[in-house]
C-alpha cells in the first residue's frame, strides 16, 4: 500500500458524495461503475478488461457482484471544483438484501439504474423501496441507450409510474459507450447531497463489508458517521463487544491506499489485526473503546442462513481437503455456517447454511474450482420447526434426520412474500405455478397498463426447489420475483425417502406437503429413472412415506465392456479406453452396489410441480 501524501489536498466535506447504484442484475451497474471510473481517471486502459468491482472470478465469469466494494473517486467539475466521491457496490440478488440496505444506510444518494430495453423490475423497486426508506436523493438513469431495442420514453414512464419518482430529469447514458457519463457527473455533484456528519462528534462507524486479506488479515470496510478514525485508536466493535487498536486506515482508489485518517462522511476501511470476520459483522457499530455507552447505529442484524445442504467429497479421501478449504472460504465469507453431518449413503461431509440458493451455487462452485475438489451436494433443505408430543420444540434443517410422523404433533416452515413482476400475458401460468407451490395470492396490483404485480406467501421449502427457474420458464424470461423472509405456518408435511434396490439414500430424503407426496414420489422415481445408469444389474427405485412404498421404477440392466471394441491387443488403447471409463465414473457414488451420479441428488429440483 502506498502512503497518501496528497490527503491533505482532498475536498472538503461539502464535496464529498457518497452514493450506491441500485439496479436489477444485468442492468450495467458494474459496467457504469466501470466508466465512472474512467472517466474520473481511475482506470486505466490496462484495467478495462474487467469490471474493477468485481473482484472473484467466479464474479466476472457469471457477471454477477457477490460482495459489496468501494471506490473513492476525485472529480473536477465543469465549475473547477474537485469533488470526491465514494461509490459503493452493492449486491444485485434477493439473497443479499441484508448487505445492500446497510450499503444504503452508509450512502447519502443512489443512483438508480434502470435498463432502456428492461424497464423497471421487482429487484429495483425492492431496492428502490429500501432507499426511500433510507431518505436517500435518487437520480434515476436510464442505461443501454446504445441499443436498437432501447425505448427510453417507455424506461422513463415506467419509473414515473412504478416508483414514483419525476423521470423527466432522468440521465440517459450507455455505460458501454460512454454517452451520457460526463453528465451523469455533473448531475452527481449537483443534486446528491453532502454528507450532515460531524467530524467533531463522537467516533461511530458503520461496517457496510468485511473480508480476509491474506496479509492483512481482517479489512473493514466501513462509513465514518461522525467522529474522525485514524490509526492508534483503540475501538469496540458493538455487537461482539470486543476491542482492538486500528493499525490503519486508507481507501480503495481502486487500489488500496494508506490515509491517516477517516473522517465523518468517508467512506474506507480499517486494518485491525482482526483474525477472524466474524467479528467484523456487516451492519455493526464500530465506536471508540473509551466511549462507555453510546447507541449502536440502527439495523444491524445478524445473518440469518435460509437453505442447507449437505456437501459430500465424491471420493472420501477428500475429507480432510473439504474441511480445509471450507476453513479457509467461511475465512471469507461469514456467512455461510458449517458443521460435520455423517450419511449412511455418503459418508462423512458437512452441513452447510447458505443465504438463499445463489449463494449456495456460488459456494459450491468456489469449492470445486479454487480448491479443486469433487463434491456431491444434496437437495437444498429449509429450517422445519417440529414440535414433539412431550412439548419439546426442534428445529430440523436436515430431511433424514426428520422425526418418524408418530412422534409429530405440530410441523412449522418458513413461509416468504414474494412479489412476482410480469406482463399480463403470463399471469396464467404463474399463478398456476404459484397455487402448485402452496402459495396463497394476497395481492394483484396492475403497475402500468401491461405489468402487474402479484403478491403471494409461499413455503420457503417451495421456492427453493427450482421455483424460481419454472417461473422464468412460464413467462419466458420476463417474470421477476423478490423476496423477503415471513413468519412460521403450520403445515402437513411428511418425509418422503427414496430406495434404491431395497436401501434407503438418506441423502435423497425430502420433506413434502402430505397431499403432494405421492405425486412428487412418482415424479422423482421417474426423475430418477433418467438420472441412474444402466448398470450390470437391475436397479429398483422406490419412493416411501413411512414403511408405505408409493411409487416405484426400474432401471433395466446392462453389460457393457468397454473391452469389447478393441479387437486386436493394443495395450495403449485398452488402457486409454479403460481411463476413460474410470473419469467418467468420477462424478459416481457408489451407493450399496449402485453407482448414482451427482445429477440425481438434485432430481428433486427438476420435479414439475
Ligand atoms: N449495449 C449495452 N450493453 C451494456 C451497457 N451497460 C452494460 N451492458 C452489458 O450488460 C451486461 C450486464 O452488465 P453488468 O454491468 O455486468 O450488470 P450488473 O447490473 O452489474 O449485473 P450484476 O453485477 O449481476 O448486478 C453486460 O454484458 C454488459 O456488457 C450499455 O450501456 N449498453
Amino acid at each position: 500500500m502506498s502512503t497518501d501524501a496528497e490527503s491533505s489536498k482532498l475536498p472538503v466535506r461539502e464535496h464529498i458524495r457518497s452514493f450506491c447504484i441500485i439496479a436489477h442484475i444485468d442492468h450495467g451497474k458494474s459496467t457504469l461503475a466501470d466508466r465512472l471510473m474512467e472517466h474520473t481517471g481511475l482506470l486505466g486502459e490496462r484495467d478495462k478488461t474487467a469490471q474493477y468491482l468485481d473482484r472473484m472470478d467466479i464474479e466476472r465469469e457469471r457477471g454477477i457482484t457477490i460482495k459489496a466494494q468501494a471506490v473513492r473517486m476525485n472529480y473536477e467539475a465543469d465549475d473547477g471544483t474537485v469533488y470526491q466521491l465514494d461509490l459503493i457496490d452493492t449486491p444485485g440478488h434477493v439473497d443479499f438484501n441484508y448487505e445492500v440496505s446497510r450499503s444504503l444506510a452508509a450512502c447519502d444518494g443512489v443512483l438508480l439504474v434502470v435498463d432502456a430495453a428492461q424497464g423497471v423490475e421487482a429487484q429495483t423497486l425492492a431496492n428502490v423501496y429500501l432507499a426511500l426508506d433510507a431518505d436517500l436523493e435518487i437520480i434515476p438513469v436510464i442505461n443501454k441507450i446504445d441499443l436498437p431495442s432501447a425505448d427510453v420514453d417507455n424506461a422513463k414512464a415506467e419509473i414515473e409510474e412504478m416508483v414514483g419518482l419525476d423521470a423527466s430529469q432522468a440521465i440517459c447514458v450507455s455505460a458501454k459507450t460512454g454517452q451520457g457519463i460526463d453528465e451523469l457527473l455533473e448531475a452527481i455533484v449537483t443534486y446528491l447531497p453532502a454528507p450532515k456528519a460531524d467530524p467533531e462528534g463522537p467516533v461511530k462507524a458503520l461496517i457496510i463489508d468485511s473480508w480476509w486479506d491474506n496479509y492483512r488479515g481482517v479489512i473493514s470496510l466501513v462509513r465514518v458517521m461522525s467522529g474522525t478514525m485514524r490509526a492508534k485508536q483503540e475501538v469496540r466493535f458493538m455487537a461482539t463487544d470486543k476491542r482492538y487498536d486500528i493499525l490503519e486506515t486508507g481507501v480503495f482508489a481502486p487500489e488500496p491506499r494508506k490515509l491517516d485518517k477517516l473522517e465523518a462522511g468517508e467512506v474506507g476501511f480499517l486494518i485491525c489485526n482482526i483474525k477472524d470476520v466474524v467479528d467484523s459483522k456487516v451492519g455493526d457499530t464500530i465506536v471508540l473503546a473509551s466511549d462507555g455507552e453510546s447507541d449502536p447505529l440502527p439495523g444491524f442484524q445478524e445473518v440469518q442462513q435460509m437453505v442447507f445442504a449437505g456437501v459430500f467429497p465424491t471420493d472420501s479421501n477428500q475429507y480432510a481437503d473439504l474441511r480445509d478449504a471450507l476453513g479457509k472460504l467461511t475465512l471469507n465469507d461469514a456467512s455461510v455456517t458449517w458443521e460435520p453431518e455423517t450419511s449412511d449413503a455418503l459418508g462423512f461431509g458437512f452441513r452447510l447454511g447458505f443465504l438463499g440458493l445463489l449463494h449456495m451455487e456460488i459456494i459450491q462452485e468456489r469449492l470445486e474450482r479454487e480448491y479443486n475438489l469433487d463434491l456431491i451436494t444434496t437437495a437444498p433443505s429449509v429450517k422445519f420447526r417440529i414440535t414433539h408430543n412431550d412439548g419439546t420444540v426442534e428445529i430440523v434443517d436436515n430431511p433424514a434426520r426428520f422425526p418418524d410422523t408418530g412422534d409429530i404433533q405440530m410441523i412449522e416452515e418458513p413461509m416468504i412474500i414474494g412479489r412476482i413482476q410480469l406482463p399480463e400475458d403470463y399471469l396464467g401460468p404463474v399463478i398456476k405455478l404459484c397455487q402448485e407451490r402452496r402459495g396463497i395470492q394476497q395481492d394483484l396490483t396492475y403497475m402500468t397498463t401491461t405489468r402487474v404485480q402479484l403478491t403471494y406467501e409461499l413455503p420457503l421449502a417451495e421456492v427453493v426447489f427450482g421455483f424460481y427457474d419454472q417461473l422464468k420458464s412460464c413467462s419466458r424470461g420476463y417474470a421477476s420475483l423478490d423476496y423477503d423472509h415471513g413468519e412460521y405456518r403450520r403445515a402437513n408435511l411428511v418425509r418422503l425417502d427414496l430406495m434404491v434396490n431395497g436401501e434407503k439414500v438418506d441423502a435423497l430424503s425430502l420433506i413434502t406437503h402430505k397431499d403432494n407426496s405421492f405425486f412428487r414420489g412418482r415424479d422423482l422415481c421417474v426423475k430418477m429413472k433418467e438420472e441412474i445408469p444402466r448398470q450390470q444389474f437391475e436397479v429398483a427405485i422406490q419412493a416411501a412415506v413411512g414403511s408405505r412404498i408409493i411409487a416405484r421404477t426400474t432401471v433395466k440392466a446392462l453389460r457393457k465392456n468397454v473391452l469389447a471394441k478393441c479387437y486386436g491387443g493394443d495395450a495403449s488403447r485398452k488402457r486409454k479406453l479403460l481411463e476413460k471409463q474410470k473419469k467418467g465414473k468420477k462424478r459416481l457414488k457408489a451407493v450399496g452396489n449402485v453407482e448414482i451420479p451427482q445429477g440425481a441428488f438434485h432430481a428433486i429440483l427438476k420435479l414439475d410441480q
